[in-house]
């Protein structure tokens, strides 16, 4: 679907394709344990969010230089655009390559490569946010903002991903009061199978603009109240939660009544690749199976643009705006 949208849930290392990595593959001399692309596909059968992110960090191995990370955001980027994203928050998470020896100098300017010059080569403005994975410690996330420091002109906030069940938000509150201190913004993943004090913790202890996912936020009706009271956005990933097995089938999402209950949602594609779709595929899946009427689809839009960090460009939000307003069905 070609309504412009804003992409703000989107993992760069999940828009690894498997005709790209295997091309990476060949160009580093890495050996990928699959025969070919078919084979790989056949892997994409998760029973949970572990199980996928079990193969998306063994796909890891093949992204290496500078080149490979252009490459990356370069083919995420043209398929965005054909797919209606105007504007994309791109999630990466460095410390998955520098624990295989990758710098976060090759994985940034690598990526700055397609993404600074995506407003003029694919119509998609960019922001860059960095993720630090909850299962490792919080020395070591310490260690990546430390290390991302040079680059900060470059990253517009921080976010937390990875295993969420067990790694409360708490155990980085240092670090999101260090990053707030360095002027980052800040979101973080919550509730997608952790429960609903993790959303809770997100908002209190880290100070958290948006929450990503935070799909269980309905089994506290007082959270939902204060997320609807505070607008807060909630980056939801209709076609994850179905590979993830957070929901069983996309017409028992959640999406509809959380819309009535007046939360700000927005719908996102968090690992295409591995999912099943891209920003514009999620909201035809989510029209298709949920049966959102136009103007509900007109409002996630909005949404995407409302809970975008453009406040240096309010100018282009604007038009951006516009532009849905503008949309023909
Ligand atoms: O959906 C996700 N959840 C948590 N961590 C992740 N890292 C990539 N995708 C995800
Ligand atoms: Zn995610």
């Amino acid at each position: 679907m070609s309504l412009p949208k804003a992409e703000l849930h989107l993992h760069i290392e999940g828009t690894l394709e498997p005709e790209l990595a295997f091309e990476l593959a060949a160009r580093n001399g890495v050996e990928l344990p699959y025969a070919d692309t078919d084979s790989l596909r056949t892997a994409y059968q998760f029973e949970d969010l572990q199980s996928f992110l079990n193969l998306y960090y063994e796909l890891m191995a093949v992204l290496r230089t500078e080149r490979d990370f252009e490459d990356l955001a370069n083919a995420y980027l043209a398929r965005a655009a054909a797919q209606g994203v105007r504007h994309a928050e791109i999630f990466f998470d460095p410390q998955a390559h520098l624990a295989r020896g990758v710098e976060m100098g090759t994985v940034v300017e690598g990526l700055w490569r397609a993404l600074g010059s995506s407003a003029r080569n694919h119509g998609v403005s960019t922001q860059l946010i960095m993720c630090f994975l909850r299962d490792e410690s919080a020395e070591s996330a310490l260690e990546t903002l430390d290390a991302a420091k040079p680059y900060l002109d470059r990253i517009v906030g921080v976010g937390l991903d990875s295993a969420e069940v067990g790694h409360p938000p708490v155990k980085f509150r240092e670090v999101y009061e260090a990053a707030a201190a360095l002027g980052l913004r800040r979101v973080a993943h919550a509730g997608e199978e952790g429960p609903p004090e993790y959303i809770v913790e997100a908002l209190d202890v880290l100070g958290v603009e948006r929450i990503d996912h935070g799909l269980r936020c309905v089994e506290s009706p007082e959270l939902v109240a204060r997320l609807v009271r505070d607008r807060v956005p909630l980056t939801l990933c209709p076609l994850s939660n179905v590979r993830l097995r957070t929901v069983d089938v996309l017409g028992d999402h959640p999406l509809p009544a959380m819309l009535d209950a007046g939360l700000m949602c927005t719908v996102n594609s968090d690992d295409p690749a591995y999912f099943g779709g891209y920003a514009g595929d999620n909201f035809e899946a989510v029209q298709q199976a949920l049966g959102l009427s136009e103007e509900r689809l007109r409002e996630l839009a909005r949404n995407s643009f409302l809970a975008s960090f453009l406040e240096h460009d309010e100018e282009l939000r604007a038009r951006y705006l516009a532009e849905v307003d503008a949309y023909e069905f």
